[in-house]
């Protein structure tokens, strides 16, 4: 553990506390990866004149969305990219998000964009489930970050890692992260709220490549987190809801 500060479940939404109970007991077989990742921060950066840079997810469903999206989502994913998508992130979660690595591995060679891999890791033999550009660790979640950072680095991934307070920005700068995203959503509530960003963004260093994450619905939303020194919007719910390249287009358009 790199500071003690690993999570209470008592202190998480039930849907959020049966997810990483989820995420503590899967197991995970398979040999260790080795990644060649097309650049994340690279790609927003070469998208960011033209167009909002956006990350759009493959999410058929979440503890806060009604229904589930069954369409092919290897065919959603080309769609996200056709509407002006800089990058992809798609669930790999399968019991509360409908996602599988599966999916993952054929939306990657589907696409030459690069493609985050969201999920709940939380101990180094997840990593190897799948090959992605991207994966996740979720700073509240993880005990020793240092340890789990690394050992995704050394298997090739650019790493994402998210954070919702003070305390854990400090703990993801300290761990040397060098993509940083501020979920809007609070995992203990579910609630979201766009002035996380705006408040944690200006802790920052320049150098880390920062994403906003979560309750981004709306150019006017987008425009604001960009503003507010977002490098890349991670969108889902907003892209998922109807026709997703038209949403995608939507959202990508600069004002
Ligand atoms: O989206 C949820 O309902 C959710 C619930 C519990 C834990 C995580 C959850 N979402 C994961 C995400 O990070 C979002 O899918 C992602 O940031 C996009 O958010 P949004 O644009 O608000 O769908």
């Amino acid at each position: 553990m790199d500071d003690g500060t690993a999570v209470e479940s008592s202190d998480l939404a039930p849907a959020v506390a049966s997810i990483l109970a989820d995420a503590r007991e899967r197991s995970v077989s398979g040999e260790r990866v080795s990644v060649r990742p097309r650049s994340l921060p690279d790609r927003l950066d070469a998208v960011g004149n033209d167009r909002v840079p956006v990350i759009a997810e493959v999410k058929p469903t979440s503890p806060t969305t009604d229904g589930t999206r069954t369409d092919d989502p290897v065919a959603l994913a080309q769609r996200m990219v056709s509407g002006g998508a800089a990058a992809l992130s798609v669930l790999t979660e399968p019991d509360h998000f409908g996602g599988s690595t599966e999916t993952l591995a054929r939306i990657r060679s589907a696409v030459d964009v690069p493609v985050l891999r969201k999920d709940f890791i939380v101990r180094e033999a997840q990593l190897d489930a799948v090959e992605a550009d991207v994966v996740l660790l979720i700073a509240r979640f993880v005990d020793n970050l240092p340890k789990l950072l690394a050992a995704a680095r050394d298997r090739g991934f650019q790493v994402l890692v998210e954070v919702h307070t003070e305390s854990e920005l400090d703990r993801a700068i300290d761990a040397g992260a060098r993509i940083i995203g501020i979920n809007n959503r609070d995992l203990a509530r579910l609630e979201v709220a766009l002035e996380t960003f705006e408040r944690l963004s200006p802790s920052v260093p320049d150098s880390v490549t920062l994403i906003a994450e979560s309750g981004i619905t709306t150019p006017a939303d987008a425009a604001r987190m960009r503003r507010a020194g977002a490098d890349g919007l991670l969108i889902g719910s907003a892209i998922m809801d109807g026709d997703v390249e038209t949403n995608t287009q939507r959202l990508t358009t600069r004002a």
